[in-house]
């Protein structure tokens, strides 16, 4: 579906993309990984039509840079950098669903669900939003319409934990037949969402792996903690995390997204010293 064919791209003299053969097919959903300035973005902007390159590139036999309108019809595209639009929502909302040949009404059921209030936003200017209001809308603008392939650098990153959950059930809701490509510098961000791992180092894919799927996008965690005494720093934390206190600070409960599960116990263990049990029960899911 999605085809690299020794794909190199140079800026000035800097060789940013080193000769890429890569070769995507549908359902695949791949996570994008690399430190900052590994090629990553550069690979998405190829890929999306936006830069010249050596090699080739095709979308369903589509080639972006000549055919980049067909080629966008298929795409939803989440940047890392929401763009400094002035336009209002509402109107941005409506300018994007009559290119996209979608009803706004589709996008702006999409920002509900991910919390967005459109009634309150839909007169501001997009710049005024905060980074995750942005990257709300981004999301429903991306995901409230068909497309077969889904393309997003860094999309989950300024969400809550709640956003991120229902992020986590729009992508379950799409995995028959769309393809993604999420990008990331940290893996234990996307790892859980994905079926393959694809590693950039300067400019060349140095890994490419196939991962088990064994963790539901959809399904939630019950998780129960007790610590050895109560601490302000962990308290904050849990309840960022939206985790409720059962008793004076030492015994905690609260629900965590499968697919943040990684994320939510690399945070926990900044607190291990004063930690005494933790459980995280698949089966409960729903409320704890
Ligand atoms: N428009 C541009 N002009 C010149 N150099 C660029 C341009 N875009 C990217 N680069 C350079 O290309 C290299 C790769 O950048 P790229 O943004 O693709 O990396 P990345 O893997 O997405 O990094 P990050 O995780 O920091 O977003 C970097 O050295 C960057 O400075």
């Amino acid at each position: 579906m999605i085809n690299f064919n020794h794909v190199s791209k140079t800026f000035k003299r800097n060789q940013v993309l080193d000769h890429i053969d890569l070769n995507i097919e549908l359902g695949e959903r791949i996570a994008l990984v690399g430190s900052n300035g590994a090629g990553k973005t550069t690979l998405i902007r190829c890929l999306l039509g936006e830069y010249t390159y050596d090699g080739e590139v095709t979308v369903n036999g589509l080639i972006p840079r000549r055919e980049r309108s067909k080629v966008l019809q298929k795409i939803g595209f989440v940047p890392q950098l929401p763009p400094p639009l002035k336009m209002p929502v509402g109107q941005l909302v409506g300018f994007a669903a009559s290119l996209c040949n979608t009803e706004r009404k589709r996008m702006e059921d999409v920002a509900a669900r991910l919390g967005l209030d459109f009634g309150k936003i839909s007169h501001l200017p997009f710049v005024k939003l905060s980074g995750g209001m942005k990257q709300k809308l981004l999301i429903a603008i991306a995901m409230g319409r068909d497309t077969s392939v889904l393309v997003m650098d860094e999309p989950a990153a300024n969400l809550d934990p709640d956003a991120r959950h229902i992020f986590f059930e729009l992508l379950a809701e799409r995995l028959e037949n769309t393809t993604m490509l999420i990008s990331s510098h940290r893996l234990d961000e996307v790892a859980p969402l994905v079926n393959r791992v694809l590693e950039m180092d300067r400019g060349k894919v140095v890994l490419d792996d196939r991962v088990a799927e064994d963790v539901s996008l959809s399904g939630k965690l019950a998780c129960r903690l007790t610590l050895r005494r109560s601490e302000e720093a962990i308290a904050k934390a849990l309840l960022g995390w939206n985790f409720r206190d059962m008793g004076g600070g030492l015994e905690w409960q609260g629900n965590v997204a499968g697919p943040d599960r990684l994320r939510f116990l690399g945070m926990i263990s900044r607190y291990v010293g004063v930690l005494t049990s933790i459980s995280l029960d698949e089966d409960k899911g729903g409320e704890a």
